[in-house]
């Protein structure tokens, strides 16, 4: 039965939440990070959650929820890196910080959880250990128009590899690579038809595919290092 909790970091809302209620239905006691109070953090807390306050855009931020975490458990079963920024390239005077976050969301908070709450993980007991970083399709392709996010992204799948030859055998470290899971409330058919053109499979299949590949990923016994691509076939388009 498992006992240590598995945390995903920004699961109040759509992929996190996705995955954080499958796995609370797997048995895995969970912990979430939020910024912002609302009723899905308590909907979450209602079923059990932990969910811990957190805002990664500092790296002061980032060093006080570590120190929660290790307030809140002994040990670890798995970390998923789900917290993210997705904000387009633009050349307003702000960009610049706007990178900047983007890399202290999607890089400096994995880089940081991962070496200070490694204790943490090769506390748990389990048969395996996890880290996962939710990455992006474009981490390996690049984007015209989100080229910071994707760039920082792919800053965070180097550290995939870094750390899966850090950290073996007794943790594995793999990465999601997702394009195109769950479109956004201001996203209209004709963006949405455009997105599904990009791919061979021609969906937008919604997050229960993410919850395939974290599941998956957190039972295969022999895959470290690695990327899975779970993107509709967009690199054979
Ligand atoms: N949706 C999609 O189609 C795709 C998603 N992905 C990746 O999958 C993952 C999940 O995607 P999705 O559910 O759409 O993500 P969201 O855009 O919904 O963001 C996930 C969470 O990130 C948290 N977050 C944002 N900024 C910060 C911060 N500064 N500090 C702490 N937490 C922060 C938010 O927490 P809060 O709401 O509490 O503020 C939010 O709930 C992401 O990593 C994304 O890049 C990749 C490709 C496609
Ligand atoms: N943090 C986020 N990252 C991404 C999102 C999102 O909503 N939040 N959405 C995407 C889309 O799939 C994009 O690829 C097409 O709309 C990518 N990353």
């Amino acid at each position: 039965m498992p006992q240590s909790p598995i945390l995903v970091t920004g699961g109040a809302q759509r992929l996190g939440r996705y995955c954080a209620e499958r796995l609370l239905e797997d048995g895995h006691p969970v912990i979430i990070t939020y910024r912002r109070p609302r009723a899905a953090v308590e909907a979450l807390r209602a079923r059990g959650v932990t969910a811990v306050q957190a805002d990664f855009s500092s790296e002061a931020g980032i060093l006080e929820f570590i120190e929660t975490l290790h307030s809140l458990t002994p040990s670890l079963r798995a970390i998923v890196h789900n917290a993210s920024r997705w904000q387009a390239d633009h050349s307003d005077a702000s960009m610049g910080e706007e990178f900047e976050l983007m890399f202290r969301v999607h890089m400096l908070a994995p880089y940081l959880i991962n070496l200070k709450a490694r204790d943490l993980l090769d506390a748990c007991t389990e048969p395996m250990r996890d880290i996962v970083h939710i990455s992006d399709f474009s981490a390996s392709k690049g984007s015209r128009h989100h080229s910071a996010y994707a760039s920082t992204k792919a800053g965070m799948e180097n550290l995939t590899r870094s750390f899966a030859a850090r950290f073996a055998p007794s943790i594995k470290v793999n990465s999601i690579a997702p394009a195109a899971i769950m479109l956004n409330t201001d996203d209209d058919e004709a963006y949405a038809a455009s997105l599904r053109d990009k791919s061979v499979l021609e969906a937008i299949p919604g997050p229960s595919v993410i919850w395939e590949g974290l599941r998956y990923l957190l039972d295969a016994r022999f895959v470290t290092g690695s990327t899975l691509a779970i993107d509709g076939g967009r690199n054979v388009k």
